[in-house]
Order: C-alpha cells, then sequence, then structure tokens
C-alpha cells in the first residue's frame, strides 16, 4: 500500500511551521517533507519529528534573492551552489532526514545546453558529499507554467541527465501534477523510468488540489506504484482547499484520517 507523506510547506500551512508535525502525524501520515525550513530551528524541528514518531524524508536546496527557482543548473555560480548545497547537508543531517533535492534554476534559452552541462558536474560534486552522509540527491522535472524558462521540465530529461551524472545516489523525483502537464501519458513514462525514481509527489491537475479531482485518476495511480513495486513514500504536495484536515477524505483507503471535527 503507498505510504503518503505529508509536505508541510503545503498541507496544515494554517498553523506555524512546529505545529505541523503533530497535525500531520494526528491525521496518520507516517512521514514528512519540508521544503525550505531554513528560518527554523533544527532542534526544535528534530524534537516534533521524534516526539510525532515521524520518518523525516527530504528538504530542498535554500532559494537566494534573484533565484527562487535554485542555481545547479545555472552557469557561473558553482561555487556558490557548492555553499548552498553544504547548508542544505548541515540542515537534512541535524533534521534526521534522506534527500536533497537540487533545484536546477531559471537558464535563458540559448544557454540550455551549458546549463545541462552544468548541473551535471554540479550534482557529481554534490553526490560525492551527500555520499559521505549516506544523502540521496533528488532532481525534479517541474513543468513550465508555474515554472518559466526552469531548466528541468521532463521525466526523459532527467533520466537523461541522470546518465550523465553517473551517481547511485542521485536520483529522479517524479511528480506527477508536473509530468501530466509536460505530456502526461503518467503511468507508462513512470514504469519506464522507475528505476532511476527515489521520490514520488502528487496533486490534482490542472488545480494543485487534493489529489481528488481533475484530469488524473489518482486510486489508479496509486493502485499502479503498487502494482510496479514502487517501494518509497508518496509526498502530498498540493493545496488544500480549506483545513487540510477536510480535505483528506480521498486518502482513507491509504490510511490516513479524514477530519472528526
Ligand atoms: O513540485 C514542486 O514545486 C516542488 O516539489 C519543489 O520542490 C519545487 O518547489
Ligand atoms: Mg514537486
Amino acid at each position: 500500500m503507498p505510504r503518503l507523506a505529508a509536505n508541510l510547506a503545503y498541507l496544515f500551512a494554517d498553523r506555524p511551521p512546529l505545529d505541523r508535525f503533530g497535525a500531520a502525524a494526528a491525521a496518520g501520515f507516517r512521514a514528512v517533507e519540508l521544503q525550505y525550513p531554513y528560518d527554523q530551528d533544527p532542534a526544535a524541528m528534530r524534537a516534533a519529528i521524534v516526539r510525532h514518531g515521524l520518518v523525516m524524508l527530504g528538504i530542498n536546496t535554500a532559494p537566494l534573492p534573484g533565484a527562487p527557482s535554485g542555481i545547479a543548473g545555472v552557469p557561473g555560480r558553482e561555487s556558490e551552489f557548492a555553499a548552498l548545497f553544504e547548508r542544505a547537508v548541515s540542515l537534512v543531517t541535524a533534521l534526521g532526514g534522506r534527500t536533497i533535492h537540487c533545484l536546477a534554476g531559471v537558464v535563458p534559452e540559448g544557454e540550455r545546453e551549458a546549463g545541462e552541462a552544468t548541473f551535471v558536474e554540479n550534482l557529481r560534486h554534490a553526490a560525492d558529499r551527500a555520499a559521505a552522509h549516506g544523502l540521496i540527491i533528488l532532481i525534479e522535472p517541474l513543468n513550465t507554467v508555474d515554472r518559466p524558462g526552469y531548466l528541468l521540465t521532463r521525466a526523459e530529461q532527467a533520466a537523461a541527465i541522470l546518465d550523465r551524472v553517473e551517481r547511485a545516489n542521485v536520483r529522479m523525483q517524479f511528480d506527477f501534477y508536473h509530468q501530466q502537464i509536460m505530456g502526461g501519458d503518467l503511468l507508462r513514462r513512470f514504469e519506464r523510468h522507475l528505476p532511476l525514481i527515489g521520490h514520488v509527489q502528487i496533486a490534482a491537475v490542472p488545480s494543485r488540489a487534493e489529489p481528488d479531482e481533475g484530469e488524473v485518476n489518482y486510486a489508479v495511480v496509486l493502485a499502479a506504484l503498487d502494482r510496479l513495486g514502487y517501494a518509497g513514500f508518496v509526498g502530498c504536495e498540493y493545496v488544500p482547499r480549506g483545513r487540510t484536515e477536510d480535505g483528506l477524505g480521498w486518502a482513507a483507503p491509504w490510511g490516513v484520517a479524514t477530519a472528526v471535527s
């Protein structure tokens, strides 16, 4: 059965950050992912994770002023990326987490080949640093509607990058929301890339709300993940229509509870 993880940048976001861990655990989530928890106290977050018996999954590399979508694939910013990555290693290690999503960044049309080469080199260096801590690096293709100009947009492109990086601890984060927008054919593409996939995320398309509306049938998708042998967590990275608890009906078959009040 798919194991659901709460993305606490999106879910329970009506609460202060430290209160979201308990809310996720109370709803039945067994794991959490955090995105950008750089302004929070790592020890307090770790204590909340342990207190509520949660598995801590991953964080993202931090955004920079003028570069909210990262710099891992931006030529000329390699030393800044190395520093950003070290910061992510310290934080995720303090949280007891497992993965760092390295955001590639926005690259102008004429520089995309150079951007990919930069991305590959940066990922190689980062992978070697990550290996020393037993960490996995994730790269995630994002859709061009929400992120115009983002370097990494399709699962096929991510697979080609991973092929060039040649490091087993660098993997693809397959977000069904983004990949539906960038070509669809979700189950065939997921299956084709499964050996490279390190994490999965879901949200309705096009609303990015609870995965119980829109053009993707997530009951079918989640059953397929099981059938195809995906053993990782499924990150719930959606924007709740209202209170998170009130929209969890879709997750009941997967062990997460709906609101009782
Ligand atoms: O899908 C997304 O937007 C995220 O997974 C992410 O990490 C980039 O913000
Ligand atoms: Mg995502």
